[in-house]
């Protein structure tokens, strides 16, 4: 079997997002068959690691080659325009911002559940969080777990398999309430050049909340793949989540969907289900904007309880837990349409 044998049998696996074939899409970067050892290594363009719909386009392309009568290596890389020295943050492969147009509806915790739910796939993930007004990461390290440095590099501590990182870790006392775009520009550059993330397929970026200067900033430094928009099912919250969604469309960044939290409850004692902030209200907005919906999070205890001081709620069994698995799965795939759509520029 030589390479165009190898190519006319990809050209058999669908994309099962951007529905068409994987070598007319470009994802095929390179194929070379080895015949005296017995091996074709085939390199594909899938840039979401570990995301359900990428891991079944690469089992897929095993099945096409099954018979081949050789050993499949796959590899996966997205091709880059820059150079690594171009490149803000060389190591990342995919940046994702969490943001919500007002404070309170669980944005924190949904980026917490995002990146444990991430680095329990099998992800290299860190979190940062942005959020001056509400650190979280300080919260889930111990004062032993600060981050380290040598005086030029920032080591930053790990829980649950994620590298985390904190504003507050590199400003201490400052008063975050009179930062304006220039200190969060530096601190943010810091951030990029200083702390050792290593290689990583996911950094969560856990935005304040609302559409102020630190957003914007961010959103100016930093090569996002996409945003997640958390809201609550009321529709102060929503109409706070069409300002977020109106700041992500000026900087032409890609909003990976919205996620719902805060979406009924299940009552521990009635076993009823009460929607207690109304229903339905994050899917419309994604249908009126055209957007996915990545899920609905419930209103559990739990979810404080392992916000506080335990694990993620994620990691765990149960109805909740499975939401975010869902919520979780929809992100990745959706970074992966992004970062696939960016090969085939739509083809
Ligand atoms: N689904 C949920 N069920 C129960 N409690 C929740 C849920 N989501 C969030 N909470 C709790 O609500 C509080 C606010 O959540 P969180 O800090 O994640 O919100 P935020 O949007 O990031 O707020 P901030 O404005 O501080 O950035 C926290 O105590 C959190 O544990």
């Amino acid at each position: 079997m030589n390479e165009s044998d190898v190519r006319e049998r990809l050209a058999d696996v669908r994309d099962p997002d951007l529905g068409g074939d994987i070598v007319s899409l470009g994802l095929v970067n390179d194929v070379a068959v080895d015949e005296a050892d017995g091996t074709v290594h085939v390199s594909l363009a899938l840039g979401a690691p570990f995301s359900p719909n990428e891991s079944a386009i690469a089992d897929d392309v095993r099945d096409a080659l099954a018979d081949a009568d050789l050993d499949v290596e796959l590899s996966a890389s997205i091709p880059e325009d820059l150079s690594a020295d171009e490149q803000v943050l060389p190591g990342v492969q995919n940046v994702i911002a969490v943001a919500s147009g007002k404070g309170g509806v669980g944005k924190s915790t949904v980026a917490v559940n995002l990146a444990a739910g991430l680095s329990a796939l099998g992800a290299r993930v860190g979190l940062f969080d942005a959020d001056v007004y509400g650190p979280n990461v300080p919260r889930m390290v111990s004062a032993e777990q600060r981050p380290e440095t040598d005086g030029e590099t920032i080591v930053p501590p790990e829980r649950f398999g994620v590298k985390l990182m904190s504003m507050d870790f590199l400003t201490g006392e400052d008063d975050p309430v009179i930062w304006r775009g220039p200190m969060v520009h530096k601190i943010i550059t810091q951030l990029v050049e200083d702390v050792e993330w290593g290689e990583l397929d996911y950094l969560v970026m856990d935005l304040p909340p609302g559409t102020g200067d630190t957003q914007l900033t961010i959103l100016q430094t930093l090569p996002l793949t996409g945003a997640v928009i958390v809201t609550t099912p009321q529709d102060v919250a929503l109409d706070d989540a069409v300002k977020g969604l109106r700041m992500f469309g000026k900087h032409d960044t890609n909003v990976l969907g919205i996620a719902e939290n805060m979406a009924g409850f299940r009552c521990p004692d009635c076993g009823g289900f009460h929607e207690i902030f109304g229903s339905g209200g994050g899917k419309g907005l994604a249908a009126d904007h055209d957007l996915p919906f990545l899920g609905g999070i419930p209103l559990d205890p739990a979810v404080r309880t392992g916000g506080d001081d335990g694990e993620p709620v994620v990691l765990e069994d149960g109805e909740t837990a499975d939401s975010f698995k869902v919520l979780v799965e929809n992100v990745a795939n959706n970074a992966g349409v992004v970062r696939r759509r960016g090969v085939s520029g739509g083809r």
